[in-house]
């Protein structure tokens, strides 16, 4: 069975796809970008910023399908400049805890959506 999930409270999908499909107890989440839903303006003042607001948008995905930051497995991390990974992970530790912090790889990659510096997807287990 494959639910659609979908939240106000996250940017609305800027292409053909949903913010989040539920597939039995599996939540597959789109890559979230620095999108601020409430202003549809992007975050890109730092890395930090916009790590941060890519990690709330995905906050609210989870939290549409009833979960949190505990029920994800795993995660992948793109990026469009290798030199900031180390800002990157200091805003993405915040949201996991270290000792059951999901399973995860980082790739830099030549471009993203909007030209934005980070995107993230997740898979999370109810
Ligand atoms: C932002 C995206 N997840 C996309 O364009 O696929």
């Amino acid at each position: 069975m494959k639910k659609i999930i979908s939240t106000t409270k996250a940017p609305a999908p800027i292409g053909p796809y949903n913010q989040a499909i539920l597939s039995g107890n599996t939540l597959y989440t789109s890559g979230q970008i620095a999108i601020n839903p409430m202003t549809g303006e992007l975050v890109l003042d730092s890395i930090k910023s916009e790590t941060k607001q890519v990690m709330e948008n995905m906050k609210e995905v989870l939290a549409a399908a009833e979960m949190t930051f505990e029920n994800v497995v795993k995660t992948c991390i793109f990026i469009s400049d290798m030199n900031t990974f180390s800002e990157i992970n200091t805003v993405y530790g915040e949201y996991f805890n270290e000792e059951t912090a999901p399973a995860r790889e980082t790739v830099e990659v030549a471009n993203l959506p909007k030209f934005v510096n980070v995107e993230i997807s997740m898979i999370a287990i109810k």
